[in-house]
Order: structure tokens, then C-alpha cells, then sequence
């Protein structure tokens, strides 16, 4: 086990990635997909049952956590890890972006945002160094920069201002994470889609250093065509020798599309919520148990599956188990849809070593156009 964060790359194949992050709690295998566990828990699995899908890493959340149980909580008793028993690396963002999606009642100025929790209406304050504390009291091993992910669209007046502001916090984020070895502070690239405005922020990011770098500001509503148009240079702007992170991202062929560009880690709330309103990811797309074609289907999800859900449970069952609201629904549909995008993450990093992406991906493409899901 090694006391200090390192990357190294073990293969590429064109613009993509396969690699290693060495974290003193773990390895990380890249690239890698990262399932959110907002309030300290992944909704619905154990941590476990979590680790059994193949993650090596989970996602905690700055703003939901320093509202309830409050960062000062989680430290005194024994740090995030022990809270929610996993003892493996955690990514906690800095809570700016759910701070403008969440709260009420907000106001922004250079020192930070203030706002009402969403909760019960306290009133609460978040700065770069406010936030650098936050995660240092969870113990999270990636922390992420406080930034301002600029809102889709915004004029290039607007993006520019907003890019710049976070650039500033990232100044700030550096100099109040301090001297942490074997943790990681990870820069975020703002400038929502103009060219000049990413390089700009990436050379500003470089310029401060940082152990990872993220791509932020995209997975706001701006479509799949105008992210990979962004994606089709910024990844490229970031250190190529250090870890690349897709901050919201996202359905199976945003992520294949994605790493194809350079993008080496992704987090996305969208296999576990999805799955608790029925939504099933499978090799040949997507079903929604719901349906009541199901009702009498005696097959699995996916035939490819090593869940628990596709080697013991008919479609029938867990038609049956949504409708009727059972709480196994939950359970089962979620453990499935993490196992699915880990299943592709693992082809994903074996294709990139093997050097046949290009075959991995149109295989990925023909089979979800075969239909009969
Ligand atoms: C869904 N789309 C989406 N786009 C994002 C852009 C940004 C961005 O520009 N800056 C920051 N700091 N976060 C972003 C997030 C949140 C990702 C997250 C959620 C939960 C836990 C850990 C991490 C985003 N999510």
C-alpha cells in the first residue's frame, strides 16, 4: 500500500486511457465509474454489496453532508469511512453545484455563496476555505476544488466572469487544502463551451498544479452533441499525465464517447436513481420494468449479467416486486444497473489494454440496435 496519490497509465489506444490511481485506502482502476452516495450511503446497497459490482471508489457529497449529519459530526466520530463502513477511497465535490441546484435562498459574492438548506431553512455559508475544511473533516482522499459550474447557456460574457471567479477559489481551494500527503486536491476546468475560455482556465489550473483534473461545467442540459464537441478539446488541455474527471457523466454512450476523448473518470446519479423508478440498463439498452409486457416474461434482465437480479429473479418477479412498491425492487434494480456500468467500465479498460477500442465500441453500438431488450 503506498502512503502517497499516484497515476500511472498502463495502455492507450488513440485518445484513450487505461490506468492506475494509487490512493493509501486503494487502487483505483481507470477509467473508472464512481456511484454516488450522497448522504452517506449508496440508496438501496450495502457497501458491500457496493464493492461486489466492482467499484473501487464512491462519491460523498459536501452540501448534503455538512447540512445533516454536519461535517463536525462525521469527524468526531471517526471520519466518513467508519460512518458508513467503507473503507475504500472517497470523492466528495465541494458542494458549489448543489448548492445552485438544491438550496434556497442563495447570494454570491466573491467570497462565496450563503444560503438556506433545503432541509430546514438555517441559514449557511460556503467558501473555498469553508469547503476545503468540510472535506477535510469527512476524510475524503479526492477533494474537489470549490468552484461555480457555470449555468447552460451563458453568454461568453457571463462564462467568462463565472470561469474566472472559479479560478480565483481554485487559488484559494489550493492554499486552504495545504500540505495533505496521500490526499488529493483535484482543479476544476470551467468555460462552458467557448474554446478560448477552457484554455484559459486550464492553463490557470496547471499554473496553481493540482493531482487530477476535472471537466466541469458540462452534463447541465447542453446535449450530447455540444458535450462532445466541447470534449473533442478540453480533456486534452488538462496534464496528460494526470487523472481526467467528467463530473456528472452520465448514460452508457455518453460515458463510451467520453472515454474515446480522454476521460479517465465519471460519477452520475443515474444507474442507482433510475433504477429505484424502474429503469433497467441492459446489453441490448434500456427497459422499464414497469411495462406490463413483463408481467409474464420468465427471462433475466441480461443473460450476460452476474447480478444478483439476473441469476435468480425473472423479469415476471421483478415486474411483480416494482408494482407491488417491495422494497427488493429497489435493491435488486439498483444492484443490477451499478453492476452494468461497472461490467462496462471493466470492457471499457480491457478493450483500451487489448488496443481494439475501436471494436469494443461498435460492438457496444450494434448490439443496443438489435432491439428485443
Ligand atoms: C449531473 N451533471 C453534473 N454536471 C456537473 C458539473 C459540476 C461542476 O462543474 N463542478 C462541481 N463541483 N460539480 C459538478 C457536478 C456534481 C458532480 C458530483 C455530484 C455528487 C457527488 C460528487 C460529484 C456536476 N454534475
Amino acid at each position: 500500500m503506498t502512503q502517497r496519490f499516484e497515476f500511472a497509465l498502463s495502455a492507450r489506444d488513440g485518445r484513450a486511457r487505461t490506468g492506475l490511481i494509487k490512493t493509501p485506502r486503494g487502487d483505483i482502476r481507470t477509467p473508472a465509474f464512481m456511484p454516488v452516495g450522497t448522504a452517506a450511503t449508496v440508496k438501496a446497497m450495502m457497501p458491500e454489496n457496493v464493492r461486489a459490482t466492482g467499484a473501487d471508489i464512491l462519491l460523498g457529497n459536501t452540501y448534503h453532508l455538512m447540512l445533516r449529519p454536519t461535517a463536525e459530526r462525521i469527524d468526531a466520530l471517526g471520519g466518513l469511512h467508519t460512518f458508513m463502513n467503507w473503507d475504500r477511497p472517497i470523492l466528495t465535490d465541494s458542494g458549489g453545484f448543489q448548492v445552485m441546484s438544491l438550496s434556497g435562498l442563495r447570494k454570491m459574492s466573491e467570497e462565496g455563496v450563503t444560503f438556506k438548506s433545503h432541509i430546514d431553512g438555517s441559514k449557511h455559508e460556503l467558501t473555498p476555505e469553508r469547503s476545503m475544511e468540510i472535506q477535510r473533516l469527512l476524510g475524503s482522499d479526492i477533494v474537489m476544488c470549490f468552484d461555480e459550474c457555470t449555468p447552460f447557456p451563458a453568454t461568453e460574457a457571463e462564462s467568462l466572469r463565472s470561469m474566472q471567479m472559479s479560478m480565483r477559489w481554485a487559488n484559494r481551494s489550493r492554499a486552504a487544502f495545504g500540505d495533505r500527503p496521500g490526499y488529493a486536491l483535484f482543479g476544476i476546468q470551467q468555460g462552458s463551451v467557448f474554446k478560448d475560455q477552457r484554455a484559459e482556465s486550464a492553463e490557470k489550473l496547471r499554473e496553481i498544479g493540482f493531482e487530477g483534473y476535472a471537466v466541469g461545467g458540462l452534463a447541465v442540459g447542453e446535449g450530447q452533441e455540444l458535450m462532445f464537441d466541447v470534449l473533442d478539446y478540453a480533456p486534452e488541455m488538462l496534464p496528460d499525465d494526470r487523472p481526467r474527471y467528467l463530473m456528472g457523466v452520465g448514460k452508457p454512450d455518453d460515458i463510451v464517447g467520453a472515454v474515446q476523448r480522454g476521460i479517465d473518470m465519471f460519477d452520475c446519479v443515474l444507474p442507482s436513481r433510475s433504477g429505484r423508478t424502474g429503469q433497467v440498463f441492459t446489453r441490448r439498452g434500456v427497459l422499464n420494468i414497469k411495462n406490463a409486457r413483463h408481467q409474464n416474461d420468465p427471462r433475466p434482465l441480461d443473460t450476460e449479467c452476474r447480478c444478483p437480479a439476473c441469476q435468480h429473479y425473472s423479469r415476471a418477479y421483478l415486474h411483480h416486486v416494482f408494482r407491488s412498491q417491495e422494497i427488493i425492487s429497489s435493491m435488486l434494480l439498483t444492484w443490477h444497473n451499478l453492476q452494468y456500468y461497472q461490467d462496462l467500465m471493466s470492457g471499457l479498460r480491457a478493450a483500451i489494454a487489448a488496443g481494439d477500442l475501436a471494436t469494443f465500441v461498435a460492438d457496444f453500438h450494434a448490439t443496443r440496435a438489435l432491439g428485443d431488450v
